[in-house]
């Protein structure tokens, strides 16, 4: 069923293990995400950028959750990602969104902080889960941006989760959106990720945590697409996270990459279909693969 984001972050806080939150746009990622949850036993949050809702219209995002959402065992949450507006905000209130997160890191730390308490007290009235992001979503290989300017301040964490009342912090550990997140190693700063939660306590999020899977890339690349040089958060790195504090996983690019990789195989080889649902059902499977695969990096599977 639908719950509130709530019982997921405070759920995998106390047991240390992190829950999946996979972005969707359209049926066939809603149907894979969900089903994949629900074979794995997993809680999962599925969430819609303001992107997303521009794309597909709120009514056929929220409409599609509510009409399926007590056919699911597993306990999910609805969650606004990157809510770059009070109104965005408002809006999926309106329509039986469980969690948002309101995305002010790239104002000012004041700015960041007034808002955020104002979302937190309508949402809180709400039992809706309230998330915000410190720092900024920029990997920190190559040295034009100093790691103090744009990671994360534990101590101004500290501050801020007590100051607003949030119920999760995505804090920037050098992790970036997207399928080229590092040029060379990926580097994760784990000794502030470890500050942050031994000072603030609270569920945190990881952004930009997609693996990025060579299988997929060479996939692309064999058939027609053009995705050179990417890469990803290896699991190991994943892992460390996980142990560290990181409670909710963001991902993205990995059922993008899923996606895309068997649409351009089969456009490429199956010259004489015209029928959407030979090349989107096989799609949708690559889709559920990779979230049950993420499902069980994360540690979830059988926690629902
Ligand atoms: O942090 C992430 C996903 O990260 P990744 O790109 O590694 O899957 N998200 O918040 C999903 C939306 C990103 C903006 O499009
Ligand atoms: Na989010
Ligand atoms: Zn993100």
């Amino acid at each position: 069923p639908l719950v509130s984001g709530k019982v997921l972050f405070e759920k995998a806080n106390e047991y240390n293990f992190a829950i999946g939150a996979f972005n969707f746009n359209n049926m066939e990622f809603l149907k894979a995400i969900l089903d994949a949850a629900e074979e794995e036993q997993a809680p999962v949050f599925i969430q819609t950028t303001e992107s997303a809702i521009k794309y597909a219209g709120i009514e056929y995002l929220a409409g599609m959750v509510h009409a399926v959402k007590d056919k699911y065992s597993i306990p999910f949450a609805l969650h606004l990602d990157h809510g770059k507006h009070v109104e965005t905000i408002l809006l999926a209130i309106r329509h039986g969104y469980t969690s948002v997160m309101i995305d002010y890191s790239d104002k000012s730390y004041e700015e960041n902080l007034k808002v955020t308490k104002y979302v937190v007290s309508i949402c809180a009235a709400l039992g809706i889960s309230v998330e915000a992001e410190l720092g900024k979503l920029v990997s920190v290989e190559d040295e034009v941006v100093s790691r103090e300017e744009v990671l994360v301040d534990p101590e101004q964490a500290k501050e801020f989760v007590d100051r607003t009342g949030i119920d999760a912090l995505a804090p920037a550990i050098g992790t970036a959106h997207g399928a080229f997140k590092f040029k060379g190693e990926p580097k994760l700063d784990f000794e502030r990720l470890k500050k942050v939660k031994e000072l603030t306590g609270i569920a945190l999020v990881l952004h930009g945590a997609s693996g990025v899977y060579e299988e997929y890339v060479e996939k692309i690349n064999k058939y027609g697409g053009d995705i050179k040089g990417a890469k990803g958060v290896p699991d190991e790195e994943l892992k460390k996270a996980v142990e560290l504090g990181i409670n909710k996983v963001n991902t993205d690019t990995d059922l993008r990459l899923a996606f895309i990789s068997k649409l351009r195989e089969l456009m490429a080889l199956e010259k004489k279909v015209i029928d959407p649902r030979k090349f989107l059902k096989p799609a949708m499977e690559e889709v559920k693969n990779i979230v049950k695969k993420r499902i069980r990096l994360y540690g979830s599977q059988g926690k629902a």
